[in-house]
């Protein structure tokens, strides 16, 4: 059985008052949220801890942006498993493609950070997507293809979401078009081994394409980022129809 699972992805935005704020404003709305819709939150390391004692009985479930594949160390700007757990943390978020594209990341380090993470007991919110560039070329099911065979070498699939996020869809406005994820996300799927991993859909995600996204038989759920940072906008998706 796939689950549904609806994240929101703060990124580098919001301090702790600003997102004890948001909490305020989003938790009322959980009230119409179906059980069975899981709700992450995946804010700056610096909110976790303020943020899991306020969601403490709450169904919000805490994430986080990154993991480093070490327990501890010198790894300056880096956070450790055990550092995310203690505070509450059940998700992570690896391989973004801001990650990706910004801060180094390969598909050598983001097997690591998955496998680290499942060590941990963290459920890891693993990134793939392709660029414009990529996709006009014909190369989308190429890449995509070759970064889960990298990325998921020895990693456990019982124990993992995949976000389809199209580069060129993120924090653009220019969505991918419903059917066009629902195939990408079906190829995925064709390429794991585990038939029940959920896979969201990612990139401009928004209150007025959520229900059609989530109307698409192969998508699980979405990674949310800019309208997640509202808490109006991101309980419309969280109760999409
Ligand atoms: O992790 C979230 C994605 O990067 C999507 O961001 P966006 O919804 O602002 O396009």
């Amino acid at each position: 059985m796939r689950k549904i699972v609806i994240a929101g992805n703060w990124k580098m935005f919001k301090t702790q008052a600003e997102s004890e704020n948001f909490l305020r404003g989003f938790l009322p709305h959980l009230e119409e949220t179906p059980s069975e819709r899981e709700v992450i939150l995946c804010p700056p390391f610096t909110d976790l801890s303020v943020m899991s004692k306020y969601l403490h009985g709450s169904r919000v479930n805490l994430g986080a942006q990154n993991v480093h594949w070490e327990e501890n160390g010198a790894y300056t700007g880096e956070i450790a498993a055990p550092m995310l757990t203690e505070v509450g943390v059940r998700y992570v978020i690896i391989g973004h493609s801001e990650r990706r594209q910004y801060f180094g990341e390969t598909d050598e380090t983001v097997n690591l950070r998955l496998k680290a993470a499942q060590k941990y007991g963290l459920t890891p919110i693993l990134c793939v997507g392709e660029t414009k560039q990529q996709r006009d070329a014909g190369e989308t099911e190429k890449l995509i293809s070759t970064q889960l065979e990298k990325d998921l070498v020895d990693v456990d699939q019982t124990n993992l979401i995949i976000a389809y996020e199209p580069i060129w869809a993120i924090g653009t406005g220019d969505t991918c078009e419903a059917t066009e994820a629902n195939r990408v996300i079906g190829l995925i799927r064709s390429q794991l081994t585990n038939p029940h991993v959920s896979i969201q859909y990612g990139g401009s995600v928004k209150p007025n394409n959520i229900d059609e996204i989530m109307a698409q038989p192969e998508i699980d759920g979405a990674l949310v980022g800019g309208a997640s940072l509202e808490a109006d906008s991101f309980a419309r998706i969280v109760n999409y129809q």
